[in-house]
C-alpha cells in the first residue's frame, strides 16, 4: 500500500485482517521514520494505529464524527484521510498541523490541542443531530489522561443523564504524559483486569430468555442476578451508573476485538463507553519502554538508538532553571510545595520530585483544581509554587480571581511557555496571560530578562508575602549568562534602564529585550539615541520611571511577545491617559488580534513584525511624523 496515495479511508472496507495488520506495520514505520526528522507526538500516535484504522473502517467519516481529544494522537487519522504526503512539513511553518484542523480536511470535525473537550463537543453535536432529526454516529476518542480533566467528567455526567447516542472510545494506555494519576486511574486499573463482562451479561440474557417465563418473579431475579453479575465482574459500574453501557476492556491492538466491540457499540442504544487498552509507543522500543513521558512529544531522534538530536549549543531549558532554583530554595524553606497539572516532565520537576516526593503534587489534567489546591495550601501558611504553561493557565481563570487574588493569598505562579511556543500552534501559544492577569487586583506579574534575573525573581517571589505573584518565562533554552551566587529581593514594581537615550524610549521585557537592544544600536546610525528599559514588572508598572518619560516628552514604543489587546502596552496607554498625558506619543508592538499558527518561533516573530528591523523602521517612521508635525 502506498500511504502517500491514500485519499480517504474508504479503501479500508476491502482489506482483509492480514492486510490491515500489514497496513498497521507500514503506518508504524512511516511514523517512526518521518517523526525522527520532524519530531512530534510519536508515543501517543504509535499507540493508536489499530484503533484509528478500526474506527475509520467501522464508521463512515466525515458523516460519522470521529473527535480526537487533545488531538495530539491524530497523525494516523491524517494519514488515512489523505495527508501522508504532507508529513514532511509536520508542525512546521505553513506546514501540516500536529492537531486536527478543519481547513486541512473535512474529516477533522473538531479542532483541539487542549485536553478534555471532546465529550462536550460530542454532546453539542449530538443535540444538534437529534434536533435536526439527522442520523450519524458521534465517536469521541478520549485518553485516560484527558478523562481526568474536569470538563470530561462534566460531560460524562450530562451525556449519561440525557442518554444521548454517543460512542465514547476510552483509549487507556495508563499514561498521561507521565504515568497517569488519580482515583479514576485506579478504577481503570481495576477495569483493565476485569475481563469481558459485557459478553457474559449478553449470554446470560440469552440464556434467561430461553427459560419459560414464570411471571415477574423470575424476571426480577434475573434482573437482580444480572446486576449482581455487573457488580461482581466490573468496577465499570462507575460508567454504568453514569448511564453508559460499558464495553471492555478490550485489546486496542487486536482487530477482532476492536471490530466485534465496535459492532456491539453501534447496535447499542444510548451512550456507550468502549474501554480500549493500548500501549503508548507500541512498535518502537525506546517509546514503548518510556516510563516517564520522554517519548510523549519529542524533537528529532536517531531511529537506531533512540538518541534525541539536540542543537549543538543546547543550554538548559528555562523550565529546568526555574524548577531547580525553586528546588534549591525548598531545601531551606519547608513551606515550598510545587503543584503541576500533569506536566511534571514538561515543567522539569523530576529532580524536585525525586528529592521531595511529597512536595511535588501532580493533580492530573486539572488546572482549575491545581490553582485552588495552591490557594488552599497558602491559607495554611505554605508557599505553593503553581507551575503551569501559560496556555493551560487559561483553564484556571476563575480560580485566579475568585480563590487566589480575591483572598490575596501568597501563591507563586510560574507561568511556563509564556510567549510564542512554535510547533504546537494556536492552541498552545502563551500570548494571552498578560491580558487576562494584569486587570486582576492584588496580583504581581513579572518577566525576567535572562536566567540570572529569573533566579532573583524567584527568590523575590518566595520571600514575597503580600499576596499572589507570578513570573512568566518562555519555552526553550536560557541564554547562558553567568548566575549570581547570592540571590537578592528585587523591589516590586521597579524597571531597569538597559541603555540610555533621549530621542525615544523602548519599554519591553523578557524575550523581546535582545531585539530592542539590537534596534537601538542600529538606530544610532541614523543619529537616533534610543533608551531601552527592562519593564520587568508588567504589574505594577514602574510609575515613577513612566511618569518621568511622559513628563520629559520622550516618545514611547512598547514591545511585547504577547497579545496587544489588553496587554502591557495597553496598560502604559491607560496610565498616560489617566494621568493627563493624552497627547503623548505611545506606539505598541506585539501579537495582533488573531491566532498565530504553528511554526518555528523565528518565522512567527517575523510574521507578526517582532524583529529588530521592524522596530528600527517603526521608530524612524514615528520620528519622521513628529518632525513633520513640529
Ligand atoms: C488543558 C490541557 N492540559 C494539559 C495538556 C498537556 N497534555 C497534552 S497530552 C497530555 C496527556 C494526555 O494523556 P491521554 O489523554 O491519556 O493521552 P495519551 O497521550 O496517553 O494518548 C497532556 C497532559 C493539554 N494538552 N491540555
Ligand atoms: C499535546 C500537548 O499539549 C503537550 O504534549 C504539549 O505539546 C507539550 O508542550 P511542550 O513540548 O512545550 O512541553
Ligand atoms: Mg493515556
Amino acid at each position: 500500500m502506498d500511504l502517500l496515495s491514500i485519499e480517504n479511508p474508504s479503501f479500508l472496507q476491502n482489506l482483509t485482517k492480514k492486510e490491515l495488520e500489514q497496513l498497521s506495520e507500514q503506518i508504524r514505520s512511516f511514523l517512526i521514520k518521518t517523526l525522527s526528522k520532524t519530531g512530534g507526538h510519536i508515543g501517543p500516535n504509535l499507540g493508536v494505529v489499530e484503533l484509528t484504522i478500526a474506527l475509520h473502517r467501522a464508521f463512515n467519516s466525515p458523516k460519522d464524527k470521529i473527535i480526537w481529544d487533545v488531538g495530539h494522537q491524530c497523525y494516523v487519522h491524517k494519514i488515512l484521510t489523505g495527508r501522508a504526503k504532507d508529513f514532511h512539513s509536520l508542525r512546521q511553518y505553513q506546514g501540516l498541523s500536529g492537531f486536527p484542523k478543519m481547513n486541512e480536511s473535512p474529516h477533522d470535525v473538531w479542532e483541539t490541542g487542549h485536553s478534555s473537550t471532546s465529550l462536550s463537543a460530542a454532546m453539542g453535536m449530538a443535540i444538534a443531530r437529534d434536533l435536526k432529526g439527522e442520523d450519524y454516529f458521534i465517536v469521541p476518542v478520549i485518553g485516560d489522561g484527558a478523562l481526568t480533566g474536569g470538563m470530561a467528567l462534566e460531560a460524562l455526567n450530562h451525556i449519561g443523564h440525557e442518554k444521548k447516542n454517543i460512542i465514547v472510545i476510552l483509549n487507556d494506555n495508563e499514561m498521561s504524559i507521565a504515568p497517569n494519576v488519580g482515583a479514576l486511574h485506579n478504577i481503570l486499573g481495576r477495569l483493565r483486569s476485569a475481563g469481558k463482562y459485557n459478553r457474559a451479561k449478553d449470554e446470560l440474557e440469552a440464556l434467561l430468555k430461553k427459560i419459560p417465563a414464570v411471571g415477574g418473579k423470575m424476571a426480577q431475579t434475573a434482573e437482580r442476578f444480572k446486576d449482581s453479575l455487573k457488580y461482581l465482574f466490573i468496577n465499570g459500574v462507575f460508567f454504568e451508573e453514569l448511564g453508559f453501557t460499558y464495553f471492555g476492556p478490550i485489546d486496542g491492538h487486536n482487530y477482532d476485538d476492536l471490530f466485534e466491540n465496535l459492532k456491539y457499540a453501534k447496535k447499542t442504544n444510548g451512550p456507550v463507553l468502549l474501554h480500549v487498552v493500548t500501549k503508548k509507543g507500541k512498535g518502537y522500543k525506546p517509546a514503548e519502554n518510556d516510563k516517564i513521558g520522554t517519548w510523549h512529544g519529542t524533537g528529532p531522534y536517531k531511529i537506531e538508538t533512540g538518541d534525541f538530536i539536540k542543537p549543538v549549543d543546547s543550554k538548559p531549558a528555562w523550565s529546568k532553571l526555574v524548577s531547580e532554583t525553586v528546588r534549591k530554595l525548598a531545601r531551606d524553606d519547608e513551606r515550598i510545595v510545587a503543584i503541576t497539572p500533569a506536566m511534571t516532565v514538561g515543567s522539569k520537576l523530576e529532580g524536585f520530585q525525586e528529592e521531595f516526593p511529597e512536595r511535588v503534587i501532580d493533580v492530573g489534567i486539572a488546572e482549575q483544581h491545581a490553582a485552588t489546591v495552591a490557594a488552599g495550601l497558602a491559607t495554611q501558611g505554605m508557599k505553593p509554587y503553581l507551575t503551569i504553561y501559560s496556555t493551560f493557565l487559561q483553564r484556571s481563570y476563575d480560580q485566579l480571581i475568585h480563590d487566589i487574588c480575591r483572598q490575596n493569598l501568597n501563591v507563586f505562579i510560574g507561568i511556563d511557555r509564556a510567549g510564542l511556543v512554535g510547533a504546537d500552534g494556536e492552541t498552545h501559544q502563551g500570548v494571552f496571560d498578560i491580558a487576562f492577569l494584569r486587570h486582576i487586583p492584588n496580583i504581581v506579574l513579572m518577566m525576567p530578562k535572562d536566567e540570572n534575573e529569573a533566579q532573583h525573581m524567584i527568590y523575590t517571589a518566595i520571600q514575597y508575602d503580600n499576596g499572589p505573584i507570578a513570573m512568566r518565562f518562555p519555552r526553550g533554552s536560557v541564554y547562558g549568562v553567568e548566575l549570581d551566587n547570592k540571590l537578592k529581593k528585587l523591589p516590586i514594581g521597579t524597571w531597569e534602564v538597559l541603555r540610555e537615550g533621549t530621542d525615544y524610549a523602548i519599554l519591553t521585557f523578557g524575550t523581546t529585550i535582545p531585539m530592542a537592544l539590537e534596534a537601538a544600536k542600529k538606530l544610532e546610525k541614523y543619529g537616533i539615541q534610543t533608551k531601552v528599559i527592562n519593564a520587568r514588572f508588567i504589574k505594577p508598572l514602574d510609575e515613577e520611571m513612566l511618569r518621568s518619560l511622559l513628563h520629559n516628552q520622550i516618545p514611547i514604543l512598547t514591545i511585547e511577545e504577547a497579545i496587544l489587546q489588553g496587554g502591557f502596552g495597553s496598560s502604559v496607554l491607560e496610565f498616560a491617559c489617566d494621568n493627563g498625558y493624552t497627547d503623548h506619543e505611545i506606539k505598541r508592538m506585539g501579537i495582533p488580534d488573531r491566532f498565530i499558527e504553528h511554526g518555528d518561533v523565528k518565522n512567527l516573530l517575523h510574521e507578526v513584525g517582532l524583529t529588530s528591523d521592524n522596530i528600527v523602521q517603526t521608530i524612524k517612521n514615528e520620528i519622521q511624523k513628529l518632525i513633520k508635525r513640529a
